[in-house]
């Protein structure tokens, strides 16, 4: 079942054009990556589908209600953790809760709930402004949550955050979804939307340039594994092997290296490796590129993720 459907946003700022025309959906148990460079209008497209900001144009919908500034119907089914702590620093952990809990009309009874399933139970009496940054931003997933929310959006969680409360909010991330949440997720970080987005979008200028799993992005560009091998010996020999050599579809030689573009990078490394030795060419060493959501991102957008 479609939970987050957006279709045709667009969001102007004077002369800006934040957002341009951009459409996806997330379903059910679906966990969505929204990457892209800074400025790229990731935080103005959250703002829009959380009803924080109206849209020029285009509709948001969660599980059929439209959302807008005012849909209060639509916002009870939205979580969001935003990029910025929103939690009082002279509350503890659970006094913060129990707050948001009355603030959002949720039952008291979520606020042990929740304080477990982000790991702050032991923590709970504490004040916030003793937590580290890692336990600050756990506790603003945890409000998050209160409400029993069908989508889960959470801008950049893990900016800044210690290995500890990152693995947590991850393996939060995995389990909610696994229940069957519905998760937008933004971050710089590409290992993480690797590691937990069932499929990413690419949002380049306030367009979305690509969107798909991993492997149908890489595929879609045409990206190939690639193979760098620096050696000694007699290269032009070892290029017109190589050149030979099946599933090999590109050779160039460049000083004492030669680079090869190749269908799939472990089948051909032993036959490559052995086709330059039989012909008396010393290997110096090796190195495989395999493309990654990174050499995707770097294709479309011309920039890396983090800068
Ligand atoms: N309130 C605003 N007033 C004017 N311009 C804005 C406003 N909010 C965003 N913008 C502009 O809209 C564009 C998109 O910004 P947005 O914050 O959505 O990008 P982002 O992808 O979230 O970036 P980051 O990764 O840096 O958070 C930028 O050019 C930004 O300067």
């Amino acid at each position: 079942m479609t939970v987050l459907s957006c279709t045709g946003l667009s969001r102007r700022f004077g002369d800006v054009l934040a957002v341009d025309d951009v459409s996806f959906t997330i379903a059910e148990g679906e966990t969505y990556g929204l990457l892209g460079p800074n400025g790229a209008g990731k935080t103005t497209t959250i703002s829009m589908i959380t009803g924080v900001l109206a849209p020029d144009s285009g509709e948001v919908l969660v599980a059929g209600q439209p959302m807008s500034t005012r849909a209060i119907a639509a916002k009870r089914l939205v979580g969001y953790v935003p990029q910025e702590l929103a939690l009082y620093p002279d509350l503890s952990g659970r006094e913060n809760l129990r707050f948001f809990a009355s603030l959002y009309g949720a039952k008291r009874s979520r606020v042990d709930h929740v304080l477990d399933v982000v790991g702050l139970s032991d923590r709970a009496d504490d004040l916030a402004r003793e937590y580290s940054g890692g336990m600050k931003r756990r506790l603003n997933v945890a409000i998050g949550l209160l409400h029993e929310p069908k989508l889960l959006v959470l801008d950049e969680p893990t900016a800044g955050v210690d290995p500890q409360s990152r693995n947590q909010i991850m393996d939060n991330v995995r389990a909610l979804a696994a229940d069957g949440m519905a998760v937008l997720y933004t971050t710089h970080y590409m290992e993480e939307a690797e590691r937990l987005c069932d499929r990413v979008g690419i949002i380049d200028s306030g367009r979305l340039v690509a969107e798909g799993t991993q492997r149908q992005l890489v595929e879609r560009l045409g990206e190939h594994d690639r193979i760098s091998l620096q050696l000694d010996g007699d290269l032009s020999r070892a290029a017109t092997v190589l050149g030979a050599v099946q599933h090999v579809r590109q050779v160039a030689a460049h000083g004492q290296g030669i680079e090869l573009v190749v269908d799939d990078a472990r089948e051909c490394l032993p036959v490559v490796l052995s086709a330059i030795s039989s012909n008396g060419v010393v290997v110096r060493s090796v190195e495989v590129t395999e493309p990654d959501l990174e050499t995707v991102f770097l294709h479309l957008t011309g920039k890396a993720l983090r800068e």
